[in-house]
């Protein structure tokens, strides 16, 4: 089943071509669609909605044409705006029942619905108090919850952790999965950051310049590699137990793997994990023969995934990649200009 399709679908503006013949299929669950600053995720989401009409090509969502069929995508769609426009003199439940009134539902419902959505967003008490009193973090969650109120069958969210500290996008990410885990919503996230897509989403698609890089599942791009994670003990005899087996692999002939600068990201306490490169099954006998030659514990010896990074590095296009793992590169315009 197809969620969202576009077919071949661009859009110009004088300067820029923010979408170049893009054709998508997305289906049910939540997918991510990452690309850094200005890689044209706001415009599709605008075109998806029919609130922007594209210059070419086509799109359907929840098979409703985006050209014509505007109005029935916005009342089976939550959207949630990537910037700050929410009404500042306003409680958070004021809000949300108003925007449930615009969507169709009727007084009594609209307030119940609203009282049941920001509690699954996490706001309780606060919800009374006007929103310009708010945190960021709070802010977004207003955000999430005006997008489910009226019970859509898919949610275009924009950018929901830009903003929020690692404990505020950990639980943001947390609520997009429940989105489809619990209700059965099926979830568009932007995002310029690759790494947090990996935990929430089951597909990721990656925008360049307007032109699709990559749509796959997201266990296509955390394949397991020929990489063996190894972590031991240390002992009296040798207090650096990571350092002993290194030269013993070394010394035997084993290829060890850098990380590159992804150890933080990847693995906790990946200062004491040896990445090894292994050739075969004799690759784990020698290890643990190493390992149990110098009398130390073999904590786990296991295969690693692929990072959705590290991919990204390696292939096509690694400005795409050093941009969104950076996520902090806030350059805008990365659109390419009309010839
Ligand atoms: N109304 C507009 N007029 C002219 N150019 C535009 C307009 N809207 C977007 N653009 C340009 O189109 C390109 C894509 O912008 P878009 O906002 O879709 O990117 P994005 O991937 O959502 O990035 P960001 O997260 O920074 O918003 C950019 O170069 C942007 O400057």
């Amino acid at each position: 089943m197809t969620v969202i399709a576009t077919e071949s679908l661009s859009k110009r503006f004088p300067r820029v071509t923010a979408l170049d013949r893009l054709s998508l299929d997305i289906g049910p669950g939540v997918t991510g669609l990452v690309g850094s600053n200005g890689a044209g995720k706001s415009t599709l989401i605008k075109i998806l909605l029919g609130l922007s009409p594209a210059t070419e090509g086509r799109a359907a969502v929840l098979g409703l044409d985006v050209a014509t069929e505007g109005a029935a995508i916005r009342e089976r769609v939550g959207y949630m705006p990537e910037h700050d426009c929410l009404p500042p003199d306003v409680s958070a439940t004021e809000f949300v029942v108003h925007m449930a009134r615009m969507s169709g539902l009727p007084p009594t419902a609209a307030r119940e619905r609203t009282a049941d959505t920001l509690r699954h967003v996490g706001l309780y008490e606060e919800r009374y108090r006007p929103i310009g009193g708010y945190s960021t973090g709070m802010k977004q969650r207003v955000k999430l919850a005006q997008a489910l109120v009226h019970d859509p069958q898919l949610v275009l969210l924009d950018e929901p952790t830009n903003g929020l500290d690692p404990v505020g996008r950990d639980e943001m990410l947390g609520l997009i999965r429940r989105i489809h885990t619990d209700f059965g919503i099926s979830v568009l996230v932007t995002s310029h950051l690759l790494g947090e897509l990996e935990r929430t989403c089951d597909h990721v698609v990656v925008i360049d310049g307007g032109s699709l890089l990559r749509s796959s599942s997201t266990s296509d791009f955390t394949q397991i590699t020929t990489t063996l994670a190894v972590e031991v003990t240390d002992s009296d005899d040798h207090p650096d137990g990571t350092d002993a087996v290194r030269r013993a692999l070394t010394g035997a002939g084993v290829k060890l793997v850098g990380l590159d600068g992804l150890d933080a990201a990847g693995l906790p306490g990946a200062g004491h994990i040896l990445l090894v490169e292994a050739t075969g099954e004799e690759t784990y006998d020698l290890v643990r023969d190493s390992v149990a030659g110098l009398g130390l514990g073999l904590i786990r010896m296991e295969q690693r995934r692929h990072h959705i990074a590290e991919v990204f590095r390696t292939e096509e296009a690694p400005q795409a990649a050093v941009a969104a793992t950076a996520g902090a590169g806030e350059q805008k315009g990365s659109g390419r200009d009309e010839h």
